[in-house]
């Protein structure tokens, strides 16, 4: 019976808890060598799902129980886009926490930002997504819908201005 209890207050605990996902904002620079001087020198990658309303992120997914946040970005870049962490660097000093409901459950998203080393290497697809587009800013914007999304997209774009300049 106690065991019961205990159980129950655990699903319960676990019912109201936010669900969590982590994803990386990759970016590749058009022009190899030089800083970013204006928002078209760079290109957000965007994925599209091949469920639900097929809608366009970065790449993200849920934290699996025990894995820390910036563990599980690497792990879902890697599931839903094919990149390693030895193809991009993380851009050091960029974190945005997104904060919405699905299904009027809350859900919160953490992104951090990277830069795909090479600007040719190839995005694979798993079978969550039907489609991949390399996007500036404007387009990337228009691509998420999500204003939250695209302000998200947008002070990335300006973070990383700012240190170019
Ligand atoms: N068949 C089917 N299967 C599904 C479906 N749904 C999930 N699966 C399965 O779950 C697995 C995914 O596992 P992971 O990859 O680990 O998780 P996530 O990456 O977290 O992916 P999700 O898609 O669960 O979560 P979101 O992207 O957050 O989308 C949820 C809703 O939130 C809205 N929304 C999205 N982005 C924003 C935003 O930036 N801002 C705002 N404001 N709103 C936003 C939008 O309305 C959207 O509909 C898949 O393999 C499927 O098996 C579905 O509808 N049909």
């Amino acid at each position: 019976m106690e065991t019961q209890l205990l159980r129950e207050a655990e699903v319960s605990r676990f019912d109201n808890m936010a669900l969590r996902a982590c994803g990386l904002i990759i970016f590749r620079k058009i022009k190899s060598g030089i800083p970013a001087c204006n928002m078209n020198d760079i290109e957000f990658l965007l994925l599209q799902t091949s469920y639900g309303i097929h809608h366009w992120t970065p790449p993200k997914g849920h934290v699996d129980p025990g894995e820390d946040d910036l563990t599980t970005a690497l792990r879902e870049t890697e599931e839903e886009a094919g990149l390693n962490s030895s193809q991009f660097n993380i851009v050091d000093g960029f974190r945005k926490e997104l904060n919405y409901n699905v299904n009027e459950k809350p859900k919160t998203v953490i992104y951090w930002l990277a830069e795909l080393k090479d600007f040719n290497t190839e995005v694979k697809l798993s079978d969550e997504h039907q489609d991949f587009r390399w996007l500036s800013l404007p387009e990337a914007c228009k691509y998420a819908g999500y204003k939250d999304l695209q302000d998200t997209l947008k002070e990335a774009n300006e973070f990383l201005h700012s240190r170019s300049g």
